[in-house]
């Protein structure tokens, strides 16, 4: 016998795993256990009601995954159109039902591939589709007003998506699909107020939900983006109350247009995430149905059931991922799935496993959807609408996370949304409840496995996703010559008119479709924009704009 053994057997006392922690993940303090009078006695038709009906806590349709499974899906994005479109296969082989595409952080910032800062980085965590040329060479054969296609980015899927619908000779308003126009969501968790100045990309998003409702009714809006907002650093009520903070705000801005809430709202969903504390994630969705409906109802005087009605895209948190002993993760994501759904999400996207070493191998994309299949199949997650519905701590919790929102919500509506985030204090509010979550791991407190505790020994190198870099440099040589053979007047003329009706506060949606029509890019059509709000044409001050917008 070892020394080694003889220590572990001797200490067995020491080995004991005490319990940590008695509040949930996002801070609520439990109980030892739960009972009748931990519920409130509110009518029950008034706070839960039966799935489908107001205020839709138990879920958006009657009869749920049984009428109708939920979407399947699986973001891909890398290298060049040509590459996605390979791993795009490859998820619907698996038995994806949905197409989710990711652009690369230049694409998402609209920057194009010829920047002379990035060359390096085109095609890198996501695929590189700067003109609307090369969304139709992704998608040849994918008819965009049956199959639905799902952009992971701002301001220019919509625009981008819809020329390529309008170059195909199909009317707007059979476009099918979602997009994520919430640029607020870029200003506090992605590239800042460099990139994205509040105001202007406030007025982007309402300006993109106005020209969406109006023209392709069909036409999701996945918003609030509420799922980067959460990662960048809020509880799950945090998450409904900066959420409902945005929707507030951009429905108030386009009532003021002349819309009306119920013009709106039923085009619009909630992009959320599922983190690891299951009873928590599967009140905050519950939490987050009753909020959304009773808002609708009652601040903004919704009278269609589609408005009060939320749907909710669901990916599973990435932060919650632990880089060490990477195949825990498979355990992670299936609890947060499985939470998703009992939370009743209309579409689910199970993280892969080895998201925290980089972009996903193909195999890890395949595991992702046998998770959704098992969870469907065997799990008996698509059994019962609402299987929670009644367990008096998750109605509780759903309670508190709702109470927790409603203070917050109030908190950031006395100061104001667009002055708390160019201000700074919706991101010091971020960071505040990242540091207390830091010291809470650092403490001991809260434990995560691989993280914090538990700590595997030498473990081998993890398997990289790599690909042939070849499609992306014949990308980027493409997108050259498309640049001189374009019809040059058409092209400025159209960037002149995106320049002239966003400098005179118009909405500009309409002109940029067109200008992706004409072959312009996406730099080459945010940069109009950015020079018409009086910003340099370039964020990061390396090009001088390619016309003279006053001819
Ligand atoms: C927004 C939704 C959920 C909308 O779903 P659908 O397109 O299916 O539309 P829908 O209106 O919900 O449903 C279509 C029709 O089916 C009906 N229907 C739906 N569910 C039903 C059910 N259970 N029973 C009976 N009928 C049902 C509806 O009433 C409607 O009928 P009628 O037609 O008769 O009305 C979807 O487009 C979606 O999942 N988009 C993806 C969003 C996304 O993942 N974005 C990227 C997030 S990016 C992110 O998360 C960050 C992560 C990252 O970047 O890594």
């Amino acid at each position: 016998m070892t020394d080694q053994s003889e220590n572990i057997f001797g200490n067995l006392e020491e080995l004991e795993v005490k319990l940590s922690r008695t509040k949930s993940w996002g801070g609520i303090e439990t109980e030892n256990s739960y009972g009748p009078a931990d519920t409130s006695d509110a009518d029950y038709a008034e706070k839960l009601g039966d799935p489908g009906t107001f205020p839709f806590t138990r879920g958006a349709y009657p009869k749920m995954y049984r009428s109708r499974m939920w979407t399947l899906r699986n973001i891909v994005g890398y290298g060049a159109p040509e590459d996605t479109r390979d791993g795009l296969e490859k998820v619907l082989a698996s038995g994806g039902t949905g197409i989710n595409i990711v652009v690369d952080p230049l694409t998402t910032q609209s920057i194009d591939p010829d920047h002379p800062s990035f060359g390096p980085e085109v095609g890198l965590e996501g695929c590189s589709l700067p003109t609307a040329n090369d969304i139709d060479r992704l998608l040849d054969g994918v008819d965009l007003s049956k199959i639905d296609t799902a952009w992971h980015w701002a301001a220019m899927a919509y625009p981008m998506v819809a020329a390529v619908h309008v170059k195909r000779g199909q009317p707007l308003e059979t476009l099918q699909g979602s997009s994520m126009p919430d640029m607020l969501q870029e200003t506090l968790s992605g590239w800042g107020e460099r990139l994205v100045p509040t105001v202007l990309g406030h007025k982007t998003t309402v300006d993109e939900i106005e020209y969406s409702v109006q023209n392709s009714p069909r036409w999701a809006l996945g918003m609030p983006q509420a799922y980067d907002l959460r990662e960048r650093g809020l509880t799950p009520a945090g998450e409904i109350a900066l959420g409902m903070a945005f929707i507030n705000k951009t429905l108030e801005d386009l009532v003021e247009r002349g819309l009306h809430v119920d013009q709106i709202a039923p085009s619009l969903a909630w992009v959320s995430t599922s983190d690891i504390d299951f009873f928590e994630e599967v009140a905050k969705f519950r939490a987050l149905r009753r909020f959304w409906a009773t808002t609708m109802k009652d601040r903004f005087g919704a009278q269609d059931v589609r408005s009060m009605r939320l749907r909710v895209a669901c990916h599973t948190s990435g932060k919650s991922l632990v880089y060490k002993q990477p195949l825990n993760n498979l355990t992670r994501t299936a609890i947060e799935g499985f939470a998703a759904l009992c939370g009743g999400v209309q579409s689910l996207e199970v993280c892969t496993f080895d998201e925290p070493v980089g972009v996903p191998t193909h195999e890890a994309r395949d595991l992702a959807i046998r998770q959704q299949q098992i969870l469907a199949n065997e799990v008996g997650a698509a059994r019962v609408a609402d299987p929670l519905g009644g367990s008096w701590y998750v109605e509780a919790l759903t309670d508190a996370v709702e109470t927790e929102a409603k203070a917050m919500l109030d908190q950031i509506e006395k100061i104001g949304l667009l002055k708390a985030i160019s201000d700074g204090t919706i991101e010091q509010m971020m960071d505040d409840h990242n540091l207390k979550i830091q010291r809470e791991l650092d403490d001991g407190e809260r434990i995560v496995v691989g993280g914090n505790r538990f700590m595997p020994e030498e473990e081998p190198a993890p398997q990289r996703f790599t690909f042939d870099r070849t499609n992306t440099e014949n990308h980027i040589r493409r997108f050259i010559a498309l640049k001189g053979s374009r019809d040059q007047d058409r092209w400025r003329d159209a960037l002149r008119t995106v320049h002239s009706v966003a400098k005179s506060g118009g909405n500009p949606i309409g002109p940029m479709i067109d200008a992706f029509v004409a072959d312009a890019s996406v730099g080459e059509v945010w940069g109009s924009i950015r020079v018409a709000h009086g910003l340099s044409y370039d964020p990061y001050d390396t090009l001088e704009a390619p016309l003279d917008y006053a001819d």
